[in-house]
């Protein structure tokens, strides 16, 4: 659906903002990419729609290279990509039901009373059905949120970009945003491709993700195991941030191991079951327990002594991921 073939974007003398990235989309995926200030995340965003042109590699959507589309081309390509933005980029005089109504007003193929009756829809869909007279300044941040989604889902597109959609907005509404997203992906089938800075938000809602450092890819999964399993340095910094903690701050005797579960098993009496009518000694050192877009997960680090410590750790190993750390 949408694919980047080794995609470079410079400015000018300075180094590559984006550096050689490819990457696909699959339609119907919440794709996230994350990254630092200044990693590149924007601009890579920016050349899916060709705000931002590649200065090399190619884009493809939906198996077409749009990279050197112009004119009646690029116009068609834009009404097939939605795109909402940190700072909503609402029109402050016009109304809401306006900043709705323009982009299929610029398309010019409705009529007057077909776009009304898509605005009054989408308005519904995004829950502002009551403020559809109010202009973007008697608006919460959510609420312009939901203005800028109505307003980028109007032409009907089959991509949603966001950049740093959720940014400007605190938890709870970004949850409330999110859930929006959500909703519209399993609805519409719409393919979201989003880039933050928030690892919260790549695990509540994407897919996948791709981790961005100096304009390249440095990693790239399902959320669940980039999450539980970091493998780039960059990737562990910023879920070590988000979870607000440094590694272990605890200490026990025994073999030291990381125990992780997905799905269902995440779910179950593990330890219990590890455990029972053994002599063992179990010291949880830490503890990461919630859920990924689609699964939930445990990941434990526990250390394991007493006489029969090498039976609870073959039983954990029978239903969980096991990894012995060094003590
Ligand atoms: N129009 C431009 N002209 C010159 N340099 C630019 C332009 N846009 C971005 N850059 C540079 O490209 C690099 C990547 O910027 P970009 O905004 O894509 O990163 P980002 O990951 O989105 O960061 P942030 O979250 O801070 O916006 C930066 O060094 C930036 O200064």
């Amino acid at each position: 659906m949408i694919e980047l073939q080794d995609v470079h974007k410079r400015f000018g003398g300075e180094a590559a903002a984006v550096a050689g990235v490819s990457l696909t989309v699959a339609r119907g995926e919440i794709f996230g990419v994350i990254g630092r200030s200044g990693a590149g995340k924007s601009t890579l965003i920016r050349l899916v729609n060709l705000l931002e042109r590649p200065s090399a590699g190619r884009v493809l959507i939906d198996g077409q290279d749009v990279t050197a589309l112009e004119g009646e081309g690029l116009r068609a390509l834009r009404r097939r990509i939605g795109m909402i933005f940190q700072q909503f980029g609402l029109l402050g005089s016009r109304s809401v039901a306006e900043n709705v109504a323009l982009p299929m007003k610029l398309a010019g193929d409705r009529s007057g009373a077909e776009i009304k009756a898509r605005v009054a829809a989408l308005l519904e869909r995004v829950g502002l059905a009551d403020h559809a007279r109010k202009y973007p300044a008697q608006l919460s941040g959510g609420q312009k949120q939901r203005v800028g989604i109505a307003r980028a889902l109007a032409t009907d597109p089959a991509i949603l970009l966001c950049d740093e959609a959720t940014s400007a907005l605190d938890p709870e509404t970004t949850r409330s945003i999110l859930a929006l997203l959500d909703g519209l992906n399993r609805e519409l089938g719409l393919t979201i491709l989003l880039i933050t800075h928030e690892m919260d938000v790549v695990r509540d809602i994407c897919d996948r993700v791709a981790v961005l450092d100096r304009g390249r890819v440095v990693e790239i999964g399902a959320v669940a195991d980039l999450f539980l399993k970091p493998s780039h340095p960059v990737t562990r910094a910023l879920i070590a941030e988000a979870e607000h903690r440094e590694t272990p701050v605890r200490q026990a005797g025994g073999r030291r191991v990381r125990v992780t579960l997905t799905g269902a098993a995440a779910e179950t009496p593990f330890l219990t079951e590890a455990t029972r009518g053994l002599e063992v000694d179990l010291t949880i050192l830490d503890g990461r327990i919630g859920r990924t877009r689609d699964r939930p997960y445990s990941q434990l680090l526990l250390a394991v002594g007493g006489r029969d410590a090498e039976q609870a750790l073959a039983r954990l190993a029978a239903c969980a991921e096991l990894e012995e750390l060094a003590a």
